[in-house]
Formats: structure tokens, C-alpha cells, sequence
């Protein structure tokens, strides 16, 4: 199985760190822009500087806003959208996927009133067969890996010969891609890990320092660990880099937008002001703490930070009395 020709349908922070991490593993890649001007930048001037200031993309790669053209012959399809609106986009796109083509999944989320994986909404809306989805998450701040900073990722398939077919598309000399089976727990790690950093943001924006950050980061691990274990993940997904890896990586950098959302909550800003801060770029978290409270809710599984950021986010709790609220819960045992 040959993967030469990609298309990356979406050209924000993360689409258009792949696409330039999928050239310089030698692929010819089309970038679909929503945006006109966007797809012309990235075309004639070799970057995407709303996003990506500073980064030369590659000359084997290409940018257009046409779906149809952009989708032309490819071997493989990156969905590089946010995850709430990767149902409306793929709708609009189904009748132009080549068929057979692997459908590569980016989006860290969990879709509102579905409660569905990423994998799943592409399975649903496209028809492809959960073996033709490959799900890539890890500690992958796209910032940071445009710039060719080391960094590793995890490509999730049922089938073992399409993820190794993209791991072989994406291995450069400074990107390590692993392939794992284990879709369920690579999806639900990658959505949750968005809502602790949102949590270790606000708790940073209060002014605590670093044990309050592990406390965070550690008790979020186990809550996350939790639903995979309820929902059939590989509990050893979770200490790997799309569990315990992405979970630092994005609770620890101020390049993360969940973190710094959080972190602007934290300050006293109100979701809106942090909204209106993030200029348009998705903070994941701030949607899926909502569906993945749900989630834990219909499942019967304990998730209180979640819980907590769902009521700061939507129901005006104050970060102050959530952060007295997640302490003063009754005393347990650690494992729980
Ligand atoms: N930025 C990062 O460092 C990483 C992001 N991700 C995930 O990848 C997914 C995409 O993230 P980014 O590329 O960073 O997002 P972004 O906000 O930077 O860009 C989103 C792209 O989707 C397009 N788009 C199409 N329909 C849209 C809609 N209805 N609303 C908003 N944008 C729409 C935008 O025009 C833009 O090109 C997210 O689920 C994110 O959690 C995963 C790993 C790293
Ligand atoms: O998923 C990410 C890093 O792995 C990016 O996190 P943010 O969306 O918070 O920037």
C-alpha cells in the first residue's frame, strides 16, 4: 500500500503543520483552504503566516480552495478541521473522497449531542469502513513541529497496513510517528486531555504553581483512564503519547489554546472575552467538557474536572469556587 498523493482539507495551526510534515517525508500534498487568500499565500508565498508566522512550506506542497480539485487522485485524505464542525465539512466533501482512499483523522475531540469519536462522525458521513480511518494524536503543538522541533505521534487503525502506510507517509527527520490499534482510547485521550489543560490554565491564571499543575494533570489522567477503561480502551494507551504525553505537552505550554484559554477564565476574563482572544482558533476543550461530561454521565463514570470545567464554560461557575468545589470533595482512596 503506497501512499504518494495527500490532501489536507483544512489550513489552520495543525492542517498546516502535517501538510508540511507529510512533504518533507517526501509526499506531494494539496492543501484545501477555506479561504482564498489563505490557499494563494500558502501557494505562491510558500506560507500561512495567520497561523504559522515565521514557516516556509515545502515546494512539493500545494494549496487551493477548490474541494474538488484539491481531492483529485488521492491516495489519502487528512481531515484537518475542528472537531464540531468536521460533520458539516465532510458532508460537503463525501461525494468528492476517492474511493479507497485512507481517511486520516486530526480533530481532538467529542461531537455535541452525538457523544461520537471523530472516527466514528467520518465513518458515518463518509461510509468508509472503520479500517480505512487511521487516527493520529500525541504531543503535537503544531508550532512547534513546523518549526522541525523533535517530536513523536501515534497513528491509530484497526488495520495495521494503513497505519504503517502513513507512518511511512510522515516519518521525517524530525517527526516519529508509532502506529497503535487502539482507536477508542487514542480518540477519547486526545479529546480529554483538552479539557485538563484548560483546567491546568485556569489553574496557572489563579496563580498556582507547579504542584497544583501535577495535581491537575495527574488526577485528570485518572479521570481520562477512567472513561477508557468503561468505553473498551487499552489502559496502556493512556501512559503512552497520545495519554500521558500530549496530556503534559498541552497542559504545561503556553502555546497550547486550551491552556491559554483556561488560563485567560483564570485571570477573571469571561468565555467570551477568551473567545474573542483566541481570534478565531478552536480551543477544543471548552466544547468537549460538555460532551464528554455527557459521555461520563450516560456511562456512569466520575469525571470532576470535566464536570467542573462543563460548569465553569457553560453555567457561569466561578474558577475560584470550582477549584474549592474539586477539594472539598469527600475523602478517598487514590485508586478509587
Ligand atoms: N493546533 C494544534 O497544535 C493541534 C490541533 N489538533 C486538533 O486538530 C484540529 C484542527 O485544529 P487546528 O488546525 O489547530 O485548528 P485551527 O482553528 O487552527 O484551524 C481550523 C481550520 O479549519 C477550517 N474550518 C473549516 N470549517 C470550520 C468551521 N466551521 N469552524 C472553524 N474552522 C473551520 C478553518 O478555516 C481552518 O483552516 C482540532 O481538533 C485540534 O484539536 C491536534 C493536534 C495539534
Ligand atoms: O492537541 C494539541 C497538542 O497535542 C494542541 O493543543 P491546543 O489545541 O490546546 O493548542
Amino acid at each position: 500500500m503506497d501512499v504518494q498523493r495527500v490532501t489536507v482539507l483544512g489550513s489552520g495551526s495543525w492542517g498546516t503543520a502535517f501538510a508540511k510534515v507529510l512533504a518533507d517525508a517526501g509526499r506531494d500534498v494539496t492543501m484545501w483552504a477555506r479561504r482564498r487568500e489563505i490557499a494563494a499565500e500558502i501557494r505562491d508565498s510558500r506560507g500561512n503566516t495567520g497561523y504559522l508566522p515565521g514557516v516556509r512550506l515545502p515546494e512539493n506542497l500545494t494549496a487551493t480552495e477548490d474541494a474538488a480539485e484539491a481531492l483529485d487522485g488521492a491516495d489519502a485524505v487528512v481531515l484537518a478541521v475542528p472537531s464540531q464542525s468536521l460533520r458539516e465539512n465532510l458532508t460537503r466533501w463525501r461525494e468528492l473522497l476517492p474511493a479507497g482512499a485512507i481517511l486520516v483523522s486530526l480533530a481532538k475531540g467529542v461531537e455535541l449531542g452525538t457523544l461520537k469519536r471523530m472516527s466514528e462522525v467520518i465513518a458515518e458521513i463518509s461510509g468508509a469502513p472503520e479500517h480505512q480511518i487511521v487516527v493520529v494524536s500525541g504531543p503535537n503543538l503544531a508550532r512547534e513541529i513546523a518549526r522541525e522541533q523533535p517530536g513523536a505521534a501515534v497513528l491509530a487503525c484497526s488495520d495495521h497496513e494503513r497505519a504503517m502506510a502513513i507512518q511511512r507517509a510522515t516519518s521525517n527527520a524530525y517527526f516519529r510517528p508509532y502506529t497503535n490499534t487502539d482507536v477508542v482510547g487514542c480518540e477519547l485521550a486526545g479529546a480529554c486531555k483538552n479539557v485538563i489543560a484548560l483546567s491546568c490554565g485556569m489553574a496557572a491564571g489563579m496563580g498556582f504553581g507547579a504542584n497544583t499543575m501535577a495535581t491537575l494533570i495527574t488526577r485528570g489522567l485518572a479521570e481520562m483512564a477512567r472513561l477508557g477503561a468503561k468505553l473498551g480502551a487499552d489502559a496502556q494507551t493512556f501512559a503512552g503519547l497520545a495519554g500521558v504525553g500530549d496530556l503534559v505537552a498541552t497542559c504545561s505550554s503556553p502555546l497550547s489554546r486550551n491552556r491559554t484559554f483556561g488560563e485567560r477564565l483564570g485571570r477573571g476574563e469571561t468565555v467570551e472575552q477568551a473567545q474573542q482572544a483566541a481570534g478565531g482558533q478552536v480551543a477544543e476543550g471548552v466544547m468537549s467538557c460538555s460532551s464528554i461530561r455527557e459521555l461520563a454521565q450516560t456511562t456512569g463514570v466520575d469525571m470532576p474536572i470535566t464536570d467542573a470545567m462543563h460548569r465553569v464554560c457553560h453555567e457561569s461557575l466561578d474558577p475560584r469556587a470550582a477549584g474549592a468545589e474539586l477539594l472539598g470533595r469527600q475523602n478517598k482512596h487514590e485508586w478509587s
